[in-house]
């Protein structure tokens, strides 16, 4: 099982991930993006998350998009969880979405 992230540690990594926000709890990037668009980029992100096997938590708002990653498996953000937010700016850089 993977091992919880402290706060320091989550602290360097949000670090080196541009919008994404959070704690040793949670990590979180929200974007201004909606309808079509949103759907497009959530599709490619779950196929990535399947591919990892790790899932971020999708909201949709009005105008927004929110990805919400941790590891239920200990209650918080482990390095499964830095590693798929790599994965999704990753996924919205090629996609030219800016955030
Ligand atoms: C059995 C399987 O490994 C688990 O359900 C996986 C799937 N995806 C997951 N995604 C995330 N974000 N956290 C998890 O603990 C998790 N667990």
């Amino acid at each position: 099982m993977p091992s919880r992230l402290d706060t320091t540690e989550v602290a360097g990594a949000l670090a080196a991930l541009p919008g994404w926000i959070g704690d040793a709890d949670r990590i979180q990037l929200e974007i201004m993006l909606d309808g079509d668009e949103a759907d497009a980029i959530v599709a490619e992100v779950m196929q990535a998350a399947d591919v990892m096997n790790h899932h971020p938590v999708v909201e949709r708002g009005p105008g927004t998009t929110t990805f919400t990653v941790w590891t239920h498996s200990v209650g918080g953000v482990t390095e499964l969880d830095v590693a798929l937010a790599r994965r999704i700016s990753q996924i919205l850089r090629s996609a030219g979405v800016s955030y």
